[in-house]
């Protein structure tokens, strides 16, 4: 084994194979690479050598020379000009690529990357590993340190590097998807984003690892300091690295994703719902970052641009646009930040959860903000549903946003029902189940709109029976009996079904909710889609 120190040894000047070292531009614990020009050609050509020992006890360059070749061609690929063994080195000479996106992250000294610039390094990251997977590659190392820039004139697209612990996952003699095993395996990877199978778990890694790793860096870059479990370095024992491996496990997607656009909750809870020989969807994710820049006015190109330009002005930059409607008067303004300073969070009903309450004040904050004050003389419409009407996807949350601000200003049961439905086939036709914060937010203003009669214009009970509201609340207790006996979920279908006035819709929206909130995970499933689709149909019975 060798004890040689790349760290603190300066191999300058010297010549190995057809190459002369230059300055060193990174080392690690097995490994150093090197500035260097071929002695050979004129003009002279360059490259980045990485150096090994020969007598490494991890020998990745060996790997990596049997990884390069099947990778050569693709786009953010690092081109593999030549390697070989002189003397006791182990070399490859590498296409000279610019900063890591550790280090350009690490110099800007800031607590968190710019969210244009993550979206930028996640739809890059996910085409790089569609080639990789492609070509039957697992890259099992994925990390800031191993996605480094381009030289200009190839300074805004990301490579991966570093492959020495890379994988084929398809086995070239069979064709076949390497085998997953119930048997616990040392883990390979990085303390910070190795997937929570792998890492925790000591799953064996396939592509949705790879792409779990991509989840957890992006979240990582939009947390001020970053995950908890990298804020207290590298382990320096098992002890220390058992702790971080139980903080990792313990980290719901909800919690570590708090305050971010849900298409990263919602990417991190897709990975991790993936099978291991299941293909992703690198596409859509592609598109659902893209579609993430465009909502919150980035670029929707990929273009990786360091640093990053000045943020989009501020009205476009929150999700919600307003709604098309005239000038709001000051004493509008005035009764929501009323409204707003009134907002005693611990005495508010609890209704769906404090996700939905904290998510309202957030809305109404961002409504406030956007509103013309009394001496504007014109609305200016800064964008509206009308205006999306490019061929571009629509993130799932906006479009979330654009159905409850239609719900809210419902009048009638036939239209309610058919906004209900679209919010369902939204969720129905994205890939994670979950409800995130704008779908508890659409549940919670569907609730009020059913629980307030004054905001019909219609008369809401139809019903003989149902005289007032300690009947409504009868009728819903009763229609609650029995839930211990079956599903709850179907319970509530099947109350649905029964319910008479929109009053107890409403209480049955509000058991819906609390019921998928208390759920681990926030998932959805068939039997709350049946209940979704039940109170659609339902809506449009109760005139
Ligand atoms: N082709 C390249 N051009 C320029 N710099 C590079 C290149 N490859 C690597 N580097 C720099 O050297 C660092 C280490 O590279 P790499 O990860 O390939 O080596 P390693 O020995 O496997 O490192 P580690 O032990 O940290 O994983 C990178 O983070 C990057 O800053």
């Amino acid at each position: 084994m060798s004890n040689f120190s790349y760290s603190n040894s300066n191999l300058s000047h010297r010549r190995i194979g057809n190459w002369l070292l230059l300055e060193k531009l990174g080392s690690g614990f097995s490994g150093a690479i090197y500035r260097a020009v071929n002695v050979h050609t004129k003009p002279q050509q360059v490259v980045a050598l990485k150096l090994q020992r020969t007598d490494e006890s991890c020998p990745t360059n060996r790997y990596e020379r049997f990884f390069y070749p099947i990778l050569q061609g693709g786009f953010g690929m690092p081109t593999l000009w030549g390697s070989g063994v002189d003397g006791s080195w182990d070399y490859l000479a590498l296409d000279l690529l610019g900063s890591s996106l550790h280090s350009l992250f690490w110099k800007s000294n800031k607590s968190t990357m710019d969210l244009g610039s993550v979206l930028c390094i996640g739809m890059q990251v996910l085409a790089r590993l569609e080639f990789m997977h492609g070509r039957g590659i697992l890259h099992r190392d994925i990390q800031l340190g191993n996605c480094v820039v381009g030289l200009p004139p190839n300074e805004q697209t990301i490579y991966m590097i570093d492959f020495g612990f890379s994988k084929q996952y398809i086995d070239p003699k069979t064709n076949r998807h390497i085998p997953d095993s119930k048997v616990k395996r040392d883990f390979i990877g990085n303390y910070w984003f190795s997937s929570v199978n792998v890492h925790c778990r000591g799953k064996v890694p396939s592509r949705r690892d790879d792409l779990e790793a991509l989840a957890l860096m992006l979240i990582h870059l939009l947390t001020p300091g970053g995950l908890s479990w990298t804020r207290k370095g590298v382990p320096k024992d098992n002890i220390e690295h058992d702790r971080l491996k139980r903080t990792k496990l313990a980290a719901r997607p909800e919690d570590i994703c708090r305050g971010m656009p849900d298409e990263f909750e919602e990417f991190l809870r897709y990975c991790r719902k993936l099978k291991f020989a299941e293909t992703p969807d690198y596409g859509h994710w592609i598109d659902e970052f893209r579609g993430v820049a465009k909502s919150h006015g980035f670029p929707e190109s990929d273009a990786f641009v360091w640093p990053p330009p000045p943020p989009p002005p501020k009205s476009h930059a929150v999700v919600p646009s307003p709604r098309k409607e005239p000038a709001n008067t000051g004493a509008e303004i005035a009764k929501v930040l009323d409204d707003l300073g009134q907002l005693r969070l611990e005495e508010t009903p609890k209704v769906l959860g404090d996700r939905i309450r904290i998510a309202n004040a957030v809305q109404q904050a961002r409504e406030a903000v956007n509103k013309p004050t009394s001496d504007d003389k014109e609305v200016i419409v800064i964008s509206s549903e009308d205006e999306d009407d490019s061929t571009k996807p629509i993130p799932k949350a906006r479009r979330i946003y654009l159905l409850r601000t239609k719900v809210s200003a419902a009048t009638d049961n036939a239209t309610l029902s058919k906004l209900l439905l679209e919010f369902v086939e939204v969720l129905e036709k994205t890939y994670s189940k979950s409800l995130t914060v704008e779908g508890f937010a659409f549940l919670d203003t569907l609730y009020k709109q059913l629980a307030d009669p004054s905001v019909f214009v219609q008369p809401m009970r139809t019903s003989k029976r149902s005289g007032g509201s300690a009947n409504d609340a009868a009728e819903t207790d009763a229609l609650a009996k029995g839930r211990a006996r079956r599903g709850r979920l179907a319970m509530l279908k099947e109350d649905v079904e029964k319910a008479q006035t929109n009053r107890v819709l409403a209480g049955l929206v509000k058991a819906f909710g609390t019921e998928i909130d208390s759920s681990k995970g926030k998932t959805l499933p068939k039997t709350a889609f049946e209940f979704l689709h039940a109170l659609g149909a339902r809506l449009q019975e109760i005139k």
